[in-house]
C-alpha cells in the first residue's frame, strides 16, 4: 500500500475501528462474550453450504494448462490447494482474510498503551475472517495461558536434549510428543463421526499454540543457559508471556516486536513449504502435533524459515571480514564472493513475491520508529540499496527484492536477543497459527486425503513421443 494510502486509512481510522470493533455479542449459555469455538460452530454450516455451491458452479472449470516444467520446477504457479486464511499476490504480497498488513495493524486489537496488534486478534481474523472485539481477544489470551503447562515427559525430553541439538530439531521433537495428549487421535480411537472432527482438532490446535511459548522458552533457557523458566502469567497476552519466558517481558519495545512479528509471520497462503506440509499429513489425519511438527521440519531449511538465522550468520560474517562501517564497493564485493562461492543471498528472493516484501516493510518502519540509528539496521538499509542491482546483473533470481527474513533477525538483535540459531523457533510459534487455522477447516470442510499424480521422465518422454 502507499504511503498516501496508509495515512489515509490512518485518518479514517475511527470509522473503520467503528465498523471492526462492534459490541461483543454474548454468548448464550453465559455472560461471556461468544467464543472462538461458538463462532466456529455458526460459521461452519454456511460455510459447507458456500463450497457446495462453488463446487457446482465452478467445479468442471480449468485454471488452464499444466506444463512439463511445472513438474520439474518444484510446481511454480500450479493452481492445486485450498488456502481460506491468506492469499499471496506477486506484487502487492500478504493478504489475511483479505486485510494488507497495515490494515491489520489498524484493524486488529492491541494491548493497552500498545500500537501493534495483538496476534490472539490475527488468529481469530485468519478462522473467522472477522476482526474481534477486545473481550474476544482477552479471553483468547486467558484460554492460551490456562492450557499452556507443558506435560512433564515433554519438558523431560526437551530438557535432556544435547545442547548442541539445533533448537528447531528440539522444537519438532517437542511437537511431535504433543501428540501423546492429542484430542483428536483419541477421538479418532473412540470411533468419532467425520462430521464432527473440527471439534478436537480445535481443541488440539488451541492446546498447540498455548504450548508453544513453554517449549520456546525451555529451548531458550535450556540451550543457551538463561536460568530457571518464569511461569506464565494468566492476567497477560500472549506474546508478553512468549517475551518473559524468553527473559524480555520487562522490555516493552521487545513485547511490542513480538506481537508485530508473531501476528505478520503466521501465514503466507497454503504452498509455503511449512503450510503446505501442515495441510498435507493432517490430509491423513493424523493430529495437529504431528502435522505441525512435520510443517516445522520444513520450516527448517534454509531456503525457508531458517533464512532468518542465515541471514544474520551472513551479516556477521560480513562485518568480521569488511568491518562495521564498510563501504559500497566492500559490500558489493562481498555479496558478488557469496554469489561467486555458489551460494544464495539469505533474505532475498522468493517463489512467489516480485517485490519487496510487505513484512520486510513493516519490520523497516518499526525499525524507523524504535531503531533508527542501530548500526545493523544501517547495513540491512545499505544491502538494500545494492543486492536488488547485483542479484539483477547476476541475471538468475526472478525476483531481486528482500523477504521477510532479511530483516527479522537484525530486530531481535537490536534488543539482545542475539542467538541466531533460535531465530527460526520463533517464526515457528507464529507459523502454527496458520496451519492451526487452516487444519481446523480442512477437518470441518471434509478435505480429502492429498494424493497427487507423479511421473517418471521416462513416462514423460513415452507420453509425448510421436507428438510435436
Ligand atoms: C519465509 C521464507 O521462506 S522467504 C524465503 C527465504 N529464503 C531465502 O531468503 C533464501 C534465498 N533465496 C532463495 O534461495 C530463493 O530466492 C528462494 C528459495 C526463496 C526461491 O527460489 P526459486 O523460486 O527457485 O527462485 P528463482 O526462480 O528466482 O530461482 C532462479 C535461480 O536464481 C537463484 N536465486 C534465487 N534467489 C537467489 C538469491 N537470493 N541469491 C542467489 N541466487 C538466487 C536460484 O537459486 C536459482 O538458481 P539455479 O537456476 O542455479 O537453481
Ligand atoms: O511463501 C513462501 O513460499 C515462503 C514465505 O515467504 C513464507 O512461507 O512465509
Amino acid at each position: 500500500m502507499s504511503v498516501s494510502a496508509r495515512s489515509l486509512l490512518a485518518s479514517s481510522r475511527p470509522s473503520i475501528l467503528r465498523a471492526a470493533f462492534p459490541a461483543a455479542r454474548l454468548s448464550s449459555t453465559s455472560a461471556k462474550p461468544v467464543s472462538l469455538k461458538e463462532r466456529l460452530a455458526e460459521l461452519i454450516p454456511k460455510e459447507l453450504e458456500n463450497v457446495k455451491a462453488t463446487r457446482a458452479e465452478h467445479g468442471k472449470k480449468s485454471f488452464g494448462p499444466v506444463i512439463v516444467d511445472q513438474l520439474y520446477g518444484g510446481m511454480r504457479g500450479l493452481p492445486a490447494l485450498i488456502w481460506d486464511g491468506s492469499v499471496l499476490d506477486a506484487e502487492e504480497g500478504i493478504r489475511f482474510r483479505g486485510k494488507t498488513i497495515p490494515e491489520c495493524q489498524a484493524l486488529l486489537p492491541k494491548a493497552p498503551g500498545g500500537s501493534e496488534p495483538l496476534p490472539e486478534g490475527l488468529f481469530w481474523l485468519l478462522v473467522t475472517g472477522e476482526i474481534p472485539t477486545q473481550e474476544q481477544v482477552a479471553e483468547l489470551s486467558r484460554d492460551w495461558a490456562a492450557r499452556s503447562a507443558l506435560p512433564e515427559f515433554v519438558e523431560e525430553i526437551l530438557d535432556r536434549c544435547p545442547p548442541t541439538l539445533h533448537p528447531m530439531s528440539q522444537f519438532s521433537l517437542a511437537v511431535t510428543a504433543l501428540n501423546h495428549n492429542s484430542a483428536f487421535a483419541k477421538a479418532y480411537q473412540d470411533g468419532i463421526s467425520k462430521k464432527d472432527y473440527w471439534g478436537p482438532t480445535f481443541e488440539d490446535s488451541m492446546d498447540l499454540i498455548a504450548k508453544l511459548p513453554n517449549i520456546a522458552g525451555r529451548i531458550y533457557c535450556n540451550v543457551f543457559g538463561k536460568g530457571k523458566l518464569p511461569a506464565i502469567d494468566p492476567s497477560k497476552d500472549y506474546s508478553h508471556n512468549l517475551s518473559t519466558l524468553l527473559g524480555f517481558g520487562d522490555n516493552e519495545p521487545f513485547v511490542e516486536l513480538m506481537r508485530l512479528y508473531l501476528t505478520i509471520h503466521s501465514d503466507h497462503e497454503g504452498g509455503n513449504v511449512s503450510a503446505h506440509t501442515g495441510k498435507l499429513v493432517g490430509s491423513a489425519l493424523s493430529d495437529p502435533f504431528l502435522a505441525y511438527a512435520a510443517a516445522l521440519n520444513g520450516l527448517a531449511g534454509p531456503l525457508h524459515g531458517l533464512a532468518n538465522q542465515e541471514v544474520l550468520i551472513w551479516l556477521r560474517k560480513m562485518q568480521a571480514q569488511i568491518g562495521e562501517d564498510a563501504s559500497d564497493e566492500a559490500v558489493k564485493e562481498y555479496i558478488w564472493a557469496t554469489l561467486k562461492g555458489g551460494q544464495v543471498v539469505p533474505g532475498y528472493g522468493h517463489a512467489v513475491l516480485r517485490k519487496t516484501d510487505p513484512r520486510y516493510t513493516a519490520q523497516r518502519e518499526f525499525a524507523l520508529k524504535h531503531l533508527p540509528d542501530d548500526k545493523m539496521f544501517k547495513l540491512v538499509g545499505q544491502i538494500y540499496n545494492l543486492v536488488p542491482d547485483i542479484l539483477l546483473e547476476a541475471g538468475k533470481a526472478k525476483n531481486p527484492w528482500p523477504n521477510v527474513d532479511a530483516h527479522s533477525g537484525v530486530l531481535l538483535t537490536h534488543y539482545g536477543l542475539t542467538q541466531m540459531q533460535f531465530y527460526t523457533v520463533l517464526f515457528g510459534v507464529s507459523r502454527a497459527f496458520g496451519v492451526a487455522a487452516q487444519l481446523i477447516w480442512d477437518r470441518a470442510l471434509g478435505a480429502p486425503l492429498e494424493r497427487p499424480k507423479s511421473y517418471s521422465t521416462a513416462a514423460i518422454k513415452k507420453m509425448f513421443q510421436n507428438k510435436a
